[in-house]
Protein backbone atom coordinates (compact mmCIF):
# COMPACT_ATOMS: atom_id res chain seq x y z
CA UNK A 1 0.00 0.00 0.00
CA UNK A 2 2.85 2.23 1.27
CA UNK A 3 4.46 1.47 -2.25
CA UNK A 4 1.70 1.84 -4.00
CA UNK A 5 1.24 5.42 -2.81
CA UNK A 6 4.82 6.39 -3.60
CA UNK A 7 4.49 5.00 -7.03
CA UNK A 8 1.63 7.35 -7.92
CA UNK A 9 3.39 10.45 -6.67
CA UNK A 10 6.12 9.68 -8.16
CA UNK A 11 4.40 8.85 -11.44
CA UNK A 12 2.16 12.22 -10.91
CA UNK A 13 5.50 13.99 -9.97
CA UNK A 14 6.84 12.89 -13.66
CA UNK A 15 3.99 13.81 -15.23
CA UNK A 16 3.42 17.01 -14.23
CA UNK A 17 7.29 17.79 -15.37
CA UNK A 18 7.27 16.21 -18.47
CA UNK A 19 3.50 17.21 -19.36
CA UNK A 20 2.87 20.89 -18.22
CA UNK A 21 -1.18 20.92 -18.76
CA UNK A 22 -0.78 24.80 -18.42
CA UNK A 23 2.15 26.30 -20.61
CA UNK A 24 3.33 29.43 -20.34
CA UNK A 25 2.11 31.13 -23.74
CA UNK A 26 4.55 32.47 -26.25
CA UNK A 27 6.49 35.32 -25.72
CA UNK A 28 7.67 37.61 -28.82
CA UNK A 29 11.38 38.51 -28.83
CA UNK A 30 11.88 42.52 -27.85
CA UNK A 31 11.17 45.03 -30.34
CA UNK A 32 14.96 46.70 -30.79
CA UNK A 33 14.87 50.16 -31.60
CA UNK A 34 17.99 52.21 -31.80
CA UNK A 35 17.47 56.09 -31.88
CA UNK A 36 19.94 58.77 -32.19
CA UNK A 37 20.62 62.25 -30.46
CA UNK A 38 22.54 64.37 -33.01
CA UNK A 39 23.86 67.02 -31.41
CA UNK A 40 24.97 70.28 -33.41
CA UNK A 41 27.89 72.94 -32.76
CA UNK A 42 25.39 74.37 -30.39
CA UNK A 43 24.93 72.21 -27.88
CA UNK A 44 21.72 71.50 -29.35
CA UNK A 45 19.82 68.19 -30.16
CA UNK A 46 17.41 67.57 -33.21
CA UNK A 47 13.68 66.23 -32.01
CA UNK A 48 11.75 64.70 -34.28
CA UNK A 49 7.87 64.90 -34.49
CA UNK A 50 6.18 61.30 -35.32
CA UNK A 51 4.02 61.15 -38.32
CA UNK A 52 0.44 61.61 -37.36
CA UNK A 53 -0.64 58.35 -39.08
CA UNK A 54 2.41 55.94 -37.73
CA UNK A 55 2.24 54.64 -33.46
CA UNK A 56 2.95 57.83 -31.08
CA UNK A 57 1.70 59.96 -33.81
CA UNK A 58 2.40 63.36 -33.23
CA UNK A 59 4.61 62.84 -30.71
CA UNK A 60 8.17 64.25 -30.37
CA UNK A 61 11.16 61.94 -30.72
CA UNK A 62 14.46 60.94 -30.84
CA UNK A 63 15.02 60.03 -34.68
CA UNK A 64 15.38 55.84 -35.17
CA UNK A 65 13.64 53.21 -36.05
CA UNK A 66 13.17 49.53 -35.39
CA UNK A 67 16.64 47.34 -35.89
CA UNK A 68 16.16 44.83 -38.75
CA UNK A 69 17.01 40.72 -38.71
CA UNK A 70 20.88 40.34 -38.92
CA UNK A 71 21.77 44.41 -38.43
CA UNK A 72 23.63 45.37 -35.52
CA UNK A 73 21.87 48.56 -33.65
CA UNK A 74 24.69 51.07 -34.58
CA UNK A 75 24.18 50.03 -38.73
CA UNK A 76 20.32 50.12 -37.99
CA UNK A 77 20.41 53.59 -36.56
CA UNK A 78 22.73 54.62 -39.50
CA UNK A 79 19.98 53.72 -42.18
CA UNK A 80 17.15 55.10 -39.93
CA UNK A 81 19.27 58.28 -40.49
CA UNK A 82 19.68 58.63 -43.77
CA UNK A 83 15.28 56.98 -44.59
CA UNK A 84 14.37 60.04 -41.92
CA UNK A 85 16.61 62.61 -42.60
CA UNK A 86 18.68 62.17 -45.80
CA UNK A 87 22.03 63.02 -43.84
CA UNK A 88 24.49 59.92 -43.50
CA UNK A 89 26.49 58.98 -40.76
CA UNK A 90 29.27 56.42 -39.54
CA UNK A 91 28.06 54.06 -37.33
CA UNK A 92 31.36 54.08 -35.95
CA UNK A 93 30.45 57.29 -34.68
CA UNK A 94 27.56 56.77 -32.21
CA UNK A 95 28.44 56.67 -28.80
CA UNK A 96 25.67 54.77 -26.52
CA UNK A 97 23.70 57.25 -23.89
CA UNK A 98 21.49 55.04 -22.28
CA UNK A 99 18.47 52.59 -23.03
CA UNK A 100 15.20 52.31 -21.59
CA UNK A 101 12.99 49.37 -21.77
CA UNK A 102 8.67 49.03 -21.67
CA UNK A 103 5.82 48.02 -23.40
CA UNK A 104 5.05 48.84 -26.98
CA UNK A 105 1.19 50.24 -26.94
CA UNK A 106 -1.10 47.96 -29.47
CA UNK A 107 -1.37 49.23 -32.67
CA UNK A 108 -4.55 50.62 -33.62
CA UNK A 109 -5.08 48.00 -36.14
CA UNK A 110 -5.78 45.47 -32.79
CA UNK A 111 -1.71 44.12 -32.52
CA UNK A 112 -0.82 43.03 -28.94
CA UNK A 113 1.68 44.61 -26.73
CA UNK A 114 5.42 43.10 -26.19
CA UNK A 115 8.26 44.45 -24.98
CA UNK A 116 10.19 47.33 -26.00
CA UNK A 117 14.01 48.25 -25.60
CA UNK A 118 15.24 51.34 -26.63
CA UNK A 119 18.81 52.62 -26.96
CA UNK A 120 19.72 55.97 -27.58
CA UNK A 121 23.24 57.34 -29.01
CA UNK A 122 24.74 60.69 -29.81
CA UNK A 123 26.37 61.85 -32.53
CA UNK A 124 27.72 64.87 -33.47
CA UNK A 125 29.66 63.91 -36.60
CA UNK A 126 27.56 63.60 -39.89
CA UNK A 127 27.57 64.17 -43.58
CA UNK A 128 24.49 66.45 -45.27
CA UNK A 129 22.02 68.88 -43.76
CA UNK A 130 18.88 66.99 -42.02
CA UNK A 131 15.44 67.14 -44.06
CA UNK A 132 12.00 66.30 -43.15
CA UNK A 133 11.65 63.16 -44.73
CA UNK A 134 9.08 60.79 -42.75
CA UNK A 135 8.03 63.12 -39.79
CA UNK A 136 5.72 65.91 -39.12
CA UNK A 137 8.45 68.58 -37.75
CA UNK A 138 11.96 68.57 -36.31
CA UNK A 139 13.49 71.49 -34.25
CA UNK A 140 16.57 71.90 -32.50
CA UNK A 141 16.65 71.96 -28.58
CA UNK A 142 18.93 72.61 -25.65
CA UNK A 143 18.52 69.26 -24.40
CA UNK A 144 16.96 70.45 -20.83
CA UNK A 145 13.92 71.90 -23.12
CA UNK A 146 13.41 68.20 -24.16
CA UNK A 147 11.77 67.03 -21.13
CA UNK A 148 8.80 69.52 -21.76
CA UNK A 149 8.07 68.06 -24.95
CA UNK A 150 4.75 65.73 -25.63
CA UNK A 151 6.40 62.32 -26.25
CA UNK A 152 5.89 58.27 -25.70
CA UNK A 153 6.51 57.39 -21.75
CA UNK A 154 9.91 55.43 -22.62
CA UNK A 155 11.30 58.99 -23.61
CA UNK A 156 11.43 60.78 -20.72
CA UNK A 157 14.31 58.15 -19.12
CA UNK A 158 16.28 58.80 -22.78
CA UNK A 159 15.75 62.13 -22.15
CA UNK A 160 17.09 62.33 -18.30
CA UNK A 161 20.19 60.22 -20.00
CA UNK A 162 20.55 62.31 -22.32
CA UNK A 163 21.00 65.85 -20.07
CA UNK A 164 22.84 63.57 -17.76
CA UNK A 165 25.52 62.52 -20.74
CA UNK A 166 25.62 66.00 -22.13
CA UNK A 167 26.32 67.92 -18.86
CA UNK A 168 29.34 65.18 -18.18
CA UNK A 169 30.55 65.92 -21.79
CA UNK A 170 30.91 62.37 -22.08
CA UNK A 171 31.83 62.33 -25.89
CA UNK A 172 35.10 60.64 -26.22
CA UNK A 173 37.91 62.79 -27.75
CA UNK A 174 38.70 61.02 -30.46
CA UNK A 175 34.16 62.57 -31.85
CA UNK A 176 34.81 66.05 -33.07
CA UNK A 177 32.24 68.51 -32.89
CA UNK A 178 30.75 69.42 -36.52
N1 LIG B 1 12.45 55.97 -33.37
C1 LIG B 1 11.96 56.06 -32.13
N2 LIG B 1 10.97 55.18 -31.75
C2 LIG B 1 10.50 55.32 -30.51
C3 LIG B 1 10.97 56.33 -29.62
N3 LIG B 1 10.27 56.22 -28.46
C4 LIG B 1 9.41 55.17 -28.57
O1 LIG B 1 8.63 54.75 -27.72
N4 LIG B 1 9.54 54.63 -29.83
C5 LIG B 1 8.79 53.47 -30.27
C6 LIG B 1 7.70 53.76 -31.26
C7 LIG B 1 7.61 52.44 -32.00
O2 LIG B 1 6.86 51.51 -31.20
C8 LIG B 1 9.06 51.97 -32.04
C9 LIG B 1 9.83 52.43 -33.24
O3 LIG B 1 9.02 52.39 -34.35
P1 LIG B 1 9.27 53.25 -35.65
O4 LIG B 1 7.93 53.38 -36.29
O5 LIG B 1 10.00 54.51 -35.37
O6 LIG B 1 10.23 52.27 -36.43
P2 LIG B 1 10.48 52.21 -37.99
O7 LIG B 1 10.95 53.56 -38.47
O8 LIG B 1 11.40 51.03 -38.17
O9 LIG B 1 9.02 51.99 -38.54
P3 LIG B 1 8.44 51.14 -39.75
O10 LIG B 1 9.49 51.12 -40.82
O11 LIG B 1 8.12 49.80 -39.15
O12 LIG B 1 7.21 51.94 -40.09
O13 LIG B 1 9.67 52.55 -30.90
C10 LIG B 1 11.97 57.22 -30.06
O14 LIG B 1 12.44 58.14 -29.34
N5 LIG B 1 12.43 57.05 -31.32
Amino acid sequence: MWQVTVNSKLNAMVELTEYPTHPDPPVAPALLVAAVALIDGQGHVLMHQRPHSSVHGGLWEFPGGKVEAGETPEAAAAREMAEELGIAIDPAALCPVGFASGMTVPSSTGGSSRSLVILLYAARQWTGEPQLHEGEAMAWLDPHRVPALAMPELDYPLAAALIAWVEKNLFPPSVERR
